[in-house]
């Protein structure tokens, strides 16, 4: 009984390594104490500059293969793949992120689940009620839409996104790029969301990655009723983790 509850605080460390960036989180058994997100290789990661990650287990998901090869060789690191995911329907190159991500939504807002991830890539992946993969959609995300005008074309700038929904009509180049990328990808994600309301009207529906926070306020500006029936978590893939993890502390 006392190993179960030690059991119960006992801390582990989570990585998803993404395209751009690398999600780091820290529990204490069920409970995410912090969560945090650094460049590849930069520099300044107390925790992997202390070594923190060598004495507590650490749990290693990543869509960057050759990534992997680093660190499935330390002590006390265990890669999470797609075959330990329990989600029927699963297909073989499908993105172990979405898979956590669409794993951690069911747990904690329940099935059918849809995520709506926005990364590096824009992913949509949805699930029934049978935990089964209903499949999604990849698309540039907001970033990588503004990277590549800027190296595809000759005349066009990197631009910023702006924190609050831009007007449609531009009359400059910065506002026009900012104004076909997000009420393009809104109106693309809109009519995702609505498809998936028709399929499975007590579906949920989860914003998650590093651009959720900008994509659901241009979702309330643009599709408030849309935005009511919407959830936002930063966190979706940790909890997706703790799912697996949790049986084998
Ligand atoms: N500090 C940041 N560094 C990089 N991207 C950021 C940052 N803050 C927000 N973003 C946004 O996050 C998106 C990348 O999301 P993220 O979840 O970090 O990607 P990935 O999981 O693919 O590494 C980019 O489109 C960018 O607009
Ligand atoms: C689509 C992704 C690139 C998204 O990665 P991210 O933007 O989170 O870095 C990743 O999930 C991936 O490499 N998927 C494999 C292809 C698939 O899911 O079908
Ligand atoms: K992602």
């Amino acid at each position: 009984m006392k190993r179960q509850n030690d059991k119960k605080h006992n801390p582990w460390l989570a990585l998803m390594i993404g395209n751009s960036r690398l999600h780091w989180a820290k529990f204490n058994g069920t409970k995410l104490v912090e969560a945090w997100d650094i460049e590849h290789f930069g520099a300044g990661d107390r925790r992997l500059a202390s070594g923190e990650w060598k004495k507590i287990p650490l749990y290693v998901a990543s869509v960057v293969p050759s990534e992997i090869v680093f660190w499935q060789n330390l002590p006390n690191v265990k890669i999470i793949n797609r075959d330990q995911i329990p989600l029927k329907g699963i297909y073989s190159s499908l993105g172990i992120d979405r898979a956590l991500a669409v794993l951690g939504a069911g747990a904690t807002s329940g099935w059918p689940i849809l995520v709506i991830d926005g990364g590096t890539a824009l992913t949509l992946t949805g699930a029934d009620e049978q935990r089964q993969l209903v499949g999604g959609a990849i698309f540039p995300g907001l970033k990588l839409q503004i990277k590549s005008l800027a190296q595809g074309t000759a005349a066009l700038p990197e631009i910023p996104l702006p924190t609050q929904l831009p007007p449609r009509w531009a009359l400059d180049t910065k506002s026009a790029i900012q104004s076909g990328i997000i009420y393009t990808v809104l109106a693309g994600i809109a009519n995702y969301m609505q498809a998936w309301w028709r399929e499975f009207p007590k579906g949920q529906i989860v914003l998650t990655g590093g651009d959720r926070t900008l994509l659901f306020s241009y979702l309330e500006s643009l599709f408030p009723d849309i935005a009511k029936k919407v959830k936002v978590d930063p966190n979706l893939i940790f909890w997706g983790m703790r799912d697996l993890v949790i049986g084998h502390l």
